[in-house]
This record gives structure tokens, sequence and C-alpha cells, in this order.
């Protein structure tokens, strides 16, 4: 941006040296600022071992050059203005702290400098010469700073697209996070209430969860957690919603279903899990008990819906677990039952 700017604005500087007839020290001063300046502060920067510092220095620098011109260039209108509020402009967009007092003092301390080599000198008139030298530099200045602000706005919309993703995913499983399983429950509810859609919730917890981890190790217990979000995925529909409430706590939502069908789906589950193997440890038994709750009128929100689940739960738990019950039908075709 620094010798793209300082290249157009040379055009401008140019035109009114010209005009005005400048001495050759202004010419090399133009050279220099605007054609070898701009390379000189890339190359400082680069092998700067603090950057930073060395970039604020040159920003600083360059503001000092623009002012040098202003009494050079007789304070010519248009192209005095246009390079100003253009430099300005790059500083507010580079959002470097601290620098606003430095850029007034060296924008005074170059006006000062400029007045010194040449005098002052006030010819503000910029003529058709000068106006179309100064053209470049607004049309190419604007177009670029379009071009960054568009690719900057796209740059954080995909960054806060994958902030929201990685917020509503569970890191360790894949599964949905409670806050955005729960949002999904929270539109059933409404369903059920406007329309009388039916749905239901399966709450299900990992058998001597605690035990695993104990006896193999928490990688083994996390392998577990892993594989049982794999069967719960394989096991459901799309338009479903399987969430990790923590720990070994997972829940699924199942929009528009029944609780016939739904207590088929956690007996599903609850089988699949039962024939899952552990590649390392191909002897290791894991099952888990799923509490099952279809929305009733008498639920006035979501926590009395999942205490329904959760007292199911409970029950297969207290029962001896790897089982399916739910409140209207306790310990439904589980083996144990079976048996
Ligand atoms: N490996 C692993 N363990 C976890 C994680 N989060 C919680 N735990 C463990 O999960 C266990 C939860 O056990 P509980 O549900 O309380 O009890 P349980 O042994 O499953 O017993 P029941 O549920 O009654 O069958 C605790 O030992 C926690 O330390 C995790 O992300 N990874």
């Amino acid at each position: 941006m620094r010798v793209l700017g300082m290249g157009l604005g040379g055009l401008a500087v140019g035109a009114v040296l010209w005009e005005v007839r400048a001495p050759p020290i202004d010419w090399i001063l133009l050279v220099f600022v605007c054609y070898l300046w701009p390379h000189l502060a890339c190359l400082l920067s680069k092998f700067s071992s603090n950057r930073h510092r060395t970039e604020l220095f040159s920003m600083v620098l360059d503001t000092v050059f623009i002012g040098l011109g202003l009494p050079l260039m007789r304070f010519n209108l248009l192209p005095s203005a246009l390079i100003v509020t253009l430099h300005l402009m790059d500083r507010i967009a580079s959002g470097a702290r601290g620098l606003r007092l430095a850029t007034l003092l060296a924008l005074c301390a170059g006006i000062l400098g400029g007045g010194w080599l040449g005098g002052y000198h006030w010819a503000p008139e910029s003529s058709m010469r000068v106006i179309l030298a100064c053209l470049p530099l607004l049309i190419v200045h604007t177009l670029v700073l379009s071009l960054t602000s568009r690719g900057l706005i796209e740059k954080t919309a995909r960054q806060n697209e994958k902030l929201h993703a990685m917020l509503r995913v569970d890191a360790l499983t894949g599964l949905y996070c409670r806050p955005f399983w729960q949002e999904q429950a929270a539109v059933s509810l409404r369903k059920f209430f406007q329309s009388g859609t039916p749905s239901c919730m399966l709450m299900l917890d990992i058998d001597h969860f605690k035990q695993i981890n104990d006896t193999y190790g928490h990688d083994v217990g996390d392998t577990v957690l892993r594989g049982l979000a794999h069967v719960i995925r394989g096991s459901i529909r799309a338009t479903d919603c399987a969430g990790r409430f923590g720990g070994d706590e997972f829940i699924i939502l199942l929009p528009d279903t029944c609780l016939e069908d739904a207590l088929v789906m956690a007996e599903r589950i609850r089988k699949r899990v039962a024939t899952l193997r552990l590649r390392k440890l191909p002897d290791l038994q894991i099952t888990c008990s799923v509490g099952v709750a279809c929305i009733e009128k008498h639920h006035d929100d979501l926590g009395e819906w999942m205490k329904e689940a959760d007292t199911a739960l409970y029950q297969v738990k207290k029962a001896g677990r790897d089982g399916v019950a739910s409140a209207h039908v306790p310990l439904a075709t589980t083996d144990a039952a079976e048996s």
C-alpha cells in the first residue's frame, strides 16, 4: 500500500512541482520519498528484529514526508487535501494505537521542514493538469481500500461462522453442545403447543463409565464416548438432533416422533451400543441406559420435559442398567426385562 500510495501521490506532487518550476532539490526529494523510501521501508521492516516498532517508525516518517511536500507544492489545494486525507484514512484503517498525536506532530514537523527548505508560498489553485494527475491516486486508492475492506469483511464472516460452529459442537464427540440442543428442543416444544406435533427425547447414559475410566484410563473413556457418539450419529435421522450434555450423558431430540417410534429408536441405539467394541480392548463390554420422554400438555417448559426423561433414565439405572424406559412404558423391551 505504501509503494502504491506514495508512487501515485508522486504523480500529483510532480505535476505541481513542474508547474511551479521547482528547483532540483525538490525533485530529488520527490524521487526519494515517492519511489525509493517505500521500498526502503519494506526492507527495514523485513530485516528488523522488532517489525512492529520499525513499521511504526516508518509510518511516522511517512507523515513527515507528506508534511514536507505541502509547502513545496505551495499548498496546491487538491493534491494537498487529497494526500493528507488519504494518508489519515490509511492511519485510521491501520488501527495502530497511540499514533494520533505522533501523526499530528509529524505532519507539523514536515510542514516546518518543507517551509525551511523552500519557504512558504500560497498558491492553492489547481490546474487541469494537476487535477488529472490527482485522479490515479484518488481512483486506485479508493478501489484498493474497498477491496481490502471487502476481504476483511469476508474473513471476519468466515471466522464468525467457524466460531459459531465451534461453540455449537462438542469437541470430543462432534455432537451438539447443550445450548444449541436446548434451542432446538425449545423449537419442538413450541411446535407441540402451537400445532400439536409430537416430539420425544432420549436421555442416554453409559453404564459404569466411571469404572471404565478408573480401570483403563481417561483415554479409553474418551474413545468410548466417541464410539457412542458414532453409534448415535449412525442411528438417527437427519432431522434429529443429538447432543452431549457433559460427562457420559447424551441427549437426542426426535422431532415429529411419537412415543412408540422413540422407544424403537432408543432400543435400536441400546442394542448397537451393546455390540460396540474397542479395537484395543475387544473384551470391554459397553452398555447404556436410556430414558425416553414425549412432550405432553402438562410440560410447562423444557425443564419439565427433561426431568421426565431423567426420571425414566433413573428407573433403568435402578433396575440394573442396560435398558430403555419411559414414564408410560417402564423398562420397555430391554433384554433385562425380557429375561
Ligand atoms: N474419559 C472421560 N471421562 C469423563 C469425561 N467427562 C466426565 N467423565 C467421567 O465420567 C464419569 C461419570 O460417571 P457417572 O455418570 O457419575 O457414573 P457411572 O460410573 O457412569 O455410573 P452410572 O451412570 O450409575 O452407571 C466420571 O468418572 C467423570 O470423571 C470426559 O470427557 N472423558
